[in-house]
């Protein structure tokens, strides 16, 4: 099956998680963009959604699902996000979209994190996709040496602003083998903003297809 089908799969599946009454936590990307299109149906039967992008808010708002922001939502029973990779512990390297910031936060606030992937973004050890950081503008050069301290290849994702209006560096050649320990270093440099590691906070629930893993 192909990529593009196992993500419709994926983000067709995910309805499942939502229930009657609920605010959702909505990602960013190919995959999410498929549960979004399934959402609309439910569209009656929800409050809303708080959502991780301009990108998504606009399909959202499309579709007539109303936006809502987080302050006012509260904590969140359910977020539903894709993933760049996924390992057997359900942590994740996320960022490809450059909407890691906002999507970690809804990932914190939320209750039970429902990762949507398709079979190709499963992995044994994280670190084969670059991974994203976002920093603000000032401090790309610092973090960028501080990371090749740690061995990694910095490459400045040019042209590309986050909705926070800050930068991507994707960090090229780190195999991770404890992602928890280098989320918490790399969350300690000066200007980082946010690490697309997703070890301290994995997904709950992760489905491969419309498979439960
Ligand atoms: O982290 C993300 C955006 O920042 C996405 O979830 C990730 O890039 C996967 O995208 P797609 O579903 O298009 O493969």
């Amino acid at each position: 099956m192909s990529n593009a089908n196992e993500k419709r799969q994926a983000g067709e599946a995910a309805i499942r998680y939502v229930e009657d009454g609920a605010i959702v936590g909505v990602g960013t990307g190919s995959t999410v963009a498929f549960f979004i299109d399934a959402l609309a149906d439910l569209r009656d039967r929800i409050q809303g959604a708080v959502s991780s992008s301009e990108q998504s808010t606009a399909h959202l708002k499309k579709l007539g699902i109303p936006v809502l922001d987080l302050n006012a939502a509260g904590p969140l029973s359910l977020y539903i996000d894709g993933a760049d990779e996924c390992d057997p512990h359900k942590r994740l390297i996320k960022g490809g979209g450059a909407a890691l910031t906002r999507e970690k936060i809804i990932a914190a606030a939320a209750q039970k994190f429902v990762c949507i992937i398709d079979s190709s973004k499963q992995v044994d050890l994280l670190g084969r996709f670059p991974l994203p950081i976002e920093v603000i503008p000032m401090a790309r050069s610092l973090v960028g040496r501080e990371i090749v301290k740690l061995d990694g290849q910095p490459v400045w994702r040019d042209g590309v602003v986050t909705d926070n209006g800050n930068w991507i560096i994707d960090v090229h050649g780190w195999r991770i083998t404890d992602p928890v320990e280098l989320e918490g270093k790399l969350n300690q440099l000066a200007g980082v903003v946010t690490v697309g590691l997703f070890a301290r906070r994995p997904a709950d629930v992760v489905l491969v297809g419309d498979r439960e893993i």
